[in-house]
């Protein structure tokens, strides 16, 4: 065995760890990895990647059957479900030199490619190698959750790991869990041509705004998806190709497929974690907010660490991690400002609270905004018009933006940096947009917030009218 000492260990080379990897090597540290599956971790081999890319796929069948209103004539998509995960395999293939061993050996990081575990609060064994390190990242990430339905065991399955490979379109996929993979998911299959029905057990879209994620789920059924709401599965069974899902409520729905999306768990079971004192909750590992565990020599990011489960996320726990464990700056991750969104089409974004939340915080002092897609020129040109922006101001700052859009994703990075710096909807309003861009909804939701305070206000209107009086 092989005893190597390193100024920073890293366990996990998928988002969080590969930022940590490589942020703390480039500024001198001296870094060894470990990575016990694929390079690149669930982001780019079984998660946003590939999801990101079949929805692609997607959007061109859909575009191909819905042309005419731009006076292109409708065609039906010959859909060749096997070419499209063709189409996955390759936009992994692109993304993956850039998580690659070859890549962070040439930046000066120790790539060894097997699981670790704690041996004592300072040491891992991978292997061959005992590697006893200054301070130790944590970034196992999160696998599917498999519930205890009855009968899930006996039928096959597909989950985020095992979606990507499957060749034959299903011909009716059941999809139980509504979350962000589940929708995503269901849209897309819909859209290659395949019946789906998403079986959840409360609300679709549940995390999100109730009134921003009916907008969406109305755009989904709409498209014939078929959701079922309150309706926990309750027993699973069948064969191939010939499944059943009953819910609690006796009701029994029949598909070709089922996939699995009802959550994350955190990668601990190969850590052994109690050998390191390290604790734990339901969700993952216990850290402060500057991501430490119990154990201050190690650090936890990303999914493991059991809160939001993001790339964004994890690659912002590694900034912190970084400036902690090698300038010892008391950096603390903060989550008002942090960004998600759901690909959907439309899509869903939620920057801060939402309208529930920032009642919970801050009560009446709550103003909300709304501005309507509609009324945007760029998305009127390409009928793009369903969508909303939601925006939740508390002392003319804002504290929570809920977006509708078929860009929500693209839409939600500044109100991120208006919220992490505290702007005022003042400043917000100074920026312009190019006209017709899509982006003019963020200029426009200000617009709306101080248009009463203009338009409607009687001490405005006199002074207009008083140097309107004096003017030359
Ligand atoms: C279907 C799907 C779609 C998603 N879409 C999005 C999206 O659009 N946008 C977004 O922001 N997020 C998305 N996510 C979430 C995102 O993938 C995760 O939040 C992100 O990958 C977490 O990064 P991480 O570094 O914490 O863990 P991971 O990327 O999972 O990396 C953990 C790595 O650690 C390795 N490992 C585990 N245990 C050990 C051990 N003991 N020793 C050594 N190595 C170990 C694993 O093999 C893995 O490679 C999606 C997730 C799924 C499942
Ligand atoms: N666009 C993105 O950023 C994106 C996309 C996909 C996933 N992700 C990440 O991955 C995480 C996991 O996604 P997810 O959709 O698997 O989980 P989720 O926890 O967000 O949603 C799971 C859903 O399954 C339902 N459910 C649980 N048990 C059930 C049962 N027995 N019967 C019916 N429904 C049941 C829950 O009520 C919940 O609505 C997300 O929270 C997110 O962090 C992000």
């Amino acid at each position: 065995m092989e005893t190597i000492q390193t100024d920073l260990l890293v366990i996990g080379a998928g988002s969080g760890g590969l930022s940590v990897a490589a942020g703390a090597v480039q500024m001198g540290a001296s870094v060894v990895l470990l990575e016990g599956h694929k390079m690149g971790g669930d982001c780019l081999n079984y998660g946003c990647v590939p999801s990101k890319a079949l929805i692609a796929s997607a959007k061109q069948a859909w575009a191909m059957g819905h042309a005419a209103p731009f006076g292109v004539a409708d065609a039906t998509p010959a859909i060749d479900y096997a070419a499209a995960k063709d189409h996955v395999a390759q936009v992994i293939e692109t993304i993956a030199p850039v998580d690659s061993q070859e890549r962070f050996e040439g930046l000066g990081v120790r790539v060894i490619r097997d699981f670790g575990r704690f041996i004592n609060r300072e040491t891992v064994e991978a292997g061959e190698y005992r590697i006893k390190a200054r301070r130790i990242v944590i970034a196992t990430g999160s696998s599917p959750l498999v519930p205890p339905i009855p009968g899930l065991d006996t039928v096959p399955y597909l989950t985020n790991e095992t979606l990507w490979d499957l060749r034959e379109r299903p011909d009716h996929l059941l999809v139980i869990g509504g979350g962000p993979i589940g929708m995503e998911m269901a849209q897309a299959h819909r859209r290659l041509g395949c019946k789906v029905t998403v079986i959840e057990g409360a609300r679709a879209l549940g995390r999100d705004d109730p009134e921003m994620a009916a907008m969406v789920l109305e755009a989904l059924r709409g498209e014939g998806i078929e959701i079922v709401e309150e309706a926990p599965a309750k027993v699973v069974r069948g064969k191939a190709g010939a499944i059943e899902v009953e819910t609690q409520d006796g009701r029994v729905f029949a598909g070709s497929h089922l996939l699995v999306a009802v959550g994350r768990k955190a990668n601990l079971d190969r850590l052994d974690l109690d050998k390191a004192g390290i604790r734990t909750s339901k969700t993952g590992i216990k850290v402060d907010a500057g991501l430490r565990t119990a154990n201050r020599r190690v650090y936890a990011i990303g999914d493991v660490a059991g809160g939001l489960q993001f790339t964004h996320v994890a690659g912002y726990h590694a900034g912190i991690v970084v400036r902690n464990a090698l300038f010892g700056l008391p950096a603390k991750a903060q989550t008002d400002h942090i960004p998600r969104a759901t690909y959907t089409q439309p899509e869903l974004a939620q920057i801060g609270l939402t309208e529930d939340e920032a009642r919970k915080k801050h009560g009446s002092a709550v103003e909300i905004v709304r501005f309507d897609q509609h009324h945007n020129d760029r998305a009127i040109a390409e009928r793009e018009t369903r969508g909303r922006i939601k925006l939740l101001v508390v002392k003319g700052c804002p504290v929570g933006v809920s977006i509708v859009s078929h860009q929500a994703g693209e839409l939600a990075s500044l109100w991120s940096l208006v919220i992490a710096n505290r702007l005022k909807m003042s400043q917000v309003s100074s920026m312009v947009s190019p006209y017709p861009t899509i982006g003019e909804l963020n200029k426009r939701v200000a617009g709306a917030y101080f248009s009463p305070r203009l338009f409607e206000n009687d001490t405005v209107k006199k002074v207009v009218r008083l140097v309107q009086r004096w003017l030359p």
